[in-house]
């Protein structure tokens, strides 16, 4: 019946877009804007509808006969929700109505007030639920049905009879069960059907202020962060819409991994990207030792680009003769120096500034040319008064001359050059001079870590610049101002784009049959670029789109993933974005690898919100079973003792092993290893995923090594795919070699962990890596190692074999 409803809906929805697309308007500028806002409405709407058609309707309430389901608290309340009164709701991934019976609810959205029961009532605290039913389907099947009976009395009688799930504290066990052991996709999945109660309260936690979420390894920080995207745009649409949420994750391997999560719930308007990416107009590609990317994220650099900065307004050596209309006029030192200290009380950026420099240097000018002038011819018989009208006069046609001067705006220009953020640090990074201008009390080591040999080809060169970069090239256009060059550019790119967009438009218009010969079609009246013009009048695009491609933009809400792998400078381009504060930071300070990285959220969050912000736990890990768990946390034991390691929810049966080999015997023993795990966890559909996780100077032979013997996708030494455009890694195939910085934050089934003690001793926070590594895989841990296990692993002692 629900699917039925949801068919209908798609039907009608599609049929109001095609009415619309068809309809001839006026042609006034209006009512093509009218037109194509109903246009983008309605295919939004479509959208939605398609992304729901997988576990449409995943649970079911049975209400207490008396009881009435009344909106939750007053901080999430929606106020357009009524109190539910049927005996039965069930419980899905959007609120569908039936319009034939006074729109009564058929499905409620599980971001409704009203559904919260399903996450949250417990045999103790039922909130007038008497049984939970959770519905497992696959295409429009039910495949299998797993009731709770939440009444005190009749749980007793239940967990009697061993029906375990009354008495592990988990919501739904058998089918939150069945969603942790499935094999995994390489993609993560959405977890609506299984939300737990501590995850429900982070969730559905007010929208406003600064919110902290830490957790241990696998308690579905990720999963929370993404549900909570969903649930606050259902709670405060209008708030939020307008201004669009964004999604800040590690790297772009890690958005990838998670870019299905909300289009599954139906959200499209949130901007998933790095912070590096939202540099408009730069995906920065470019890898550097980590010392470097330390280095370029430390609070430092602000000091030392503000510094680069004003070293560009410089002071002539000596004066600078030039002719102006016949005449020789001299910059010297002087009157530079007092038309930059004018400038810089503006306080404005470099560029706005540089129109004070500009006017203050050719006032000055202007005037001592007018009072030689006035020395060299005083005309004796004008009284004072109308002397100073005459020169007043004087004084603005030798400023007008003097400002059409190109020689003399040339020479202004080079002592207050107009920059571009890549201009600006380009050349600070190629010239060692304007470094060590710019770092004063750094080390010549520390100075090295941003010298560069030669420019980018172009500006925005991918290549040449890395994410650390992208950060800088952010506060450097803060201290420069817009610069609108960039702005034309971006425009005609705009323009071209929306041409073929228009160009996409009349094709499928043009493929339509039923043209009555008789009629004109639309191509035969309108071209993509007169298309195009129309249809920039209205500003189709979402607001996540329309951030993407605006370096100021500010958003409703921002989330950050692996928030503690922040660098000081990446926090200053968020809270930029973020002018509410209205942010949830999701981490684990224990899994923090970059050397820059958080060590305690009070030191990240003060300066920005002093001590106003709360934090939240998670405490149960989903991901890792509890045999690995035990590892792991004997790691976390010797990283922050104070720390307690979350709580696994299953056990695997498998326990972690390990062998040593000799360093001869590493590749091919790892070779084997995952072979084994390949054979053990990928299945016949393809699903199941294996990480080889090793040290980076392991890495490239480890993959040429699987790749010869037919363990990974692509041929030896041939990489074409293994990366897009963007970076990231292809995560669709069933064994991967990373390091441990490019796993973070994923998971996989089988984890083949090589050379432990190399993962430790490579950086200074090789335990954060090591215990990361740990806890990536949902089945099954090898270590494959040389020489003798770290100290801290010595619980696998016992597993190795020779
Ligand atoms: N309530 C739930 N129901 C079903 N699966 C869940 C639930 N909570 C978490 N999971 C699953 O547990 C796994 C770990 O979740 P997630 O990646 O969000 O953890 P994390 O805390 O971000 O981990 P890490 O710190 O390692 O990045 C995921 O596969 C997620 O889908």
């Amino acid at each position: 019946m629900l699917y039925e409803r949801l068919d209908a809906r798609r039907k009608e929805t599609a049929e109001l877009l095609a009415r619309v697309l068809r309809n001839e308007t006026t042609g006034t500028p209006q009512a093509v804007s009218e037109r194509d806002a109903a246009a983008a409405m309605y295919s939004e709407q479509l959208a939605t509808l398609s992304a729901v058609e997988e576990g449409l309707c995943f649970g079911r309430l049975d209400v207490e006969p008396d009881a009435v389901l009344e909106p939750g608290s007053k901080d999430s309340a929606d106020p357009e929700t009524p109190g539910f009164d049927q005996e039965v709701a069930y419980i899905g991934r959007l609120g569908l109505l039936d319009e034939d019976h006074d729109y009564e609810p058929l499905l409620i959205d599980w971001r409704a007030p009203v559904a919260r029961p399903y996450y949250t009532a417990t045999a103790a605290n039922p909130d007038g639920i008497r049984r939970r039913r959770h519905l497992r389907t696959r295409s429009r099947r039910v495949r299998a049905v797993d009731d709770e009976i939440l009444d005190l009395a009749e749980a007793a009688a239940a967990a009697a009879n061993h029906d375990s799930s009354q008495r592990s504290g988990l919501t739904g066990e058998a089918t939150l069960l069945a969603a942790l052991t499935s094999g995994r996709t390489g993609r993560m999945g959405d977890i609506v059907a299984t939300i737990q109660a501590e995850q429900d309260r982070i969730i559905r936690s007010g929208v406003n202020g600064v919110l902290v979420v830490e957790g241990g390894p696998g308690t579905g920080k990720t999963a929370v962060a993404l549900h909570r995207a969903a649930y606050l745009l259902y709670t405060h649409r209008r708030q939020l819409a307008k201004r669009g949420v964004l999604v800040v994750g590690p790297n772009p391997t890690f958005l990838r991994y998670i870019e299905q999560v909300l289009p599954s719930l139906g959200e499209t308007s949130v901007l998933l990207s790095t912070v590096g990416e939202l540099f408009p107009g730069l995906a920065a590609q470019r890898s550097e030792s980590p010392a470097a990317a330390a280095r370029k994220g430390s609070s430092d650099m602000a000091k030392v680009l503000s510094t680069a900065v004003r070293d560009r307004q410089e002071l002539p050596r000596r004066t600078v003769p030039l002719i102006v209309d016949g005449e020789t006029v001299e910059i010297d030192r002087d009157l530079v120096a007092q038309a930059r200290t004018r400038a810089r009380r503006t306080r404005r950026p470099h560029n706005d500034a540089k129109r004070t420099f500009v006017r203050e240097a050719i006032d000055m000018l202007a005037r001592r040319e007018r009072d030689r002038l006035s020395r060299e011819g005083s005309h004796p018989e004008v009284s004072e008064g109308d002397q100073r009208l005459l020169d007043r006069g004087d004084l603005a046609d030798i400023r007008a001359s003097m400002r059409e001067n190109d020689d003399l705006l040339a020479a202004l220009d080079e002592l207050w050059p107009t920059l571009t953020p890549a201009q600006l640090l380009a050349d600070l990074y190629t010239d060692p001079k304007r470094i060590t201008a710019a770092t004063r009390g750094w080390s010549e080591d520390a100075r090295a870590l941003l010298r560069r040999d030669a420019p980018p080809a172009s500006p925005l060169d991918p290549h040449w610049w890395t994410p650390a970069d992208a950060v800088l090239l952010d506060e450097a256009a803060e201290l420069l101002g817009e610069d609108d060059t960039a702005e034309r550019e971006r425009a005609e790119r705009k323009r071209e784009a929306d041409e073929a967009y228009a160009a996409g438009v009349l094709e499928i218009l043009a493929m339509e049959e039923d043209w009555d010969p008789e009629v004109l079609r639309p191509t035969d009246v309108v071209d993509a670029s007169v298309l195009a013009d129309r249809s920039r009048e209205v500003n189709y695009a979402s607001a996540a789109e329309r951030a993407a491609e605006d370096r100021t933009w500010t958003f409703g809400h921002v989330i950050v993933d692996e928030a503690q792998e922040l660098s000081p400078m990446a926090w200053r381009v968020l809270m930029r974005r973020c002018p509410s504060r209205s942010m949830t930071l999701v981490g684990d300070v224990a899994q923090t690898g970059a050397r820059d990285g958080a060590g305690s959220w009070h030191e990240v969050l003060s300066p920005y919100v002093a001590a106003r912000w709360r934090r939240e736990a998670l405490t149960v890990n989903y991901r890792t079973p509890a045999e690995i768990a035990e590892i792991a946390a004997d790691v976390l034991a010797v990283i922050d003792p104070s720390q307690r390691p979350p709580e696994s929810v299953r056990e695997s049966g498998v326990p972690p092993r390990a062998a040593a080999v000799a360093e001869s015997g590493l590749e091919a023993r790892v070779a084997t290893t995952t072979r084994a795990a390949a054979d053990d966890v990928v299945d016949a559909e393809g699903n199941g995923r294996v990480a080889v996780l090793a040290p980076a100077a392991r890495v490239a032979r480890l993959r040429e090594r699987l790749a010869a013997d037919h363990l990974l996708a692509d041929g030896p030494g041939d990489d074409r795919d293994a990366v897009d455009e963007r970076g990231a890694a292809d995560l669709e195939v069933a064994v991967v070699v990373s390091t441990v910085g490019e796993a973070k934050g994923l998971e996989f089934d089988a984890v083949v962990l090589v050379d432990p003690a190399g993962i430790v001793e490579e950086s200074p926070r090789g335990l954060n890596d090591l215990y990361v590594a740990l806890t990536r895989a949902t089945r099954s841990l090898d270590v494959v190692h040389t020489g003798s296990l770290p100290a801290v692993l010595e619980r696998l002692e016992d597993a190795t074999e020779g």
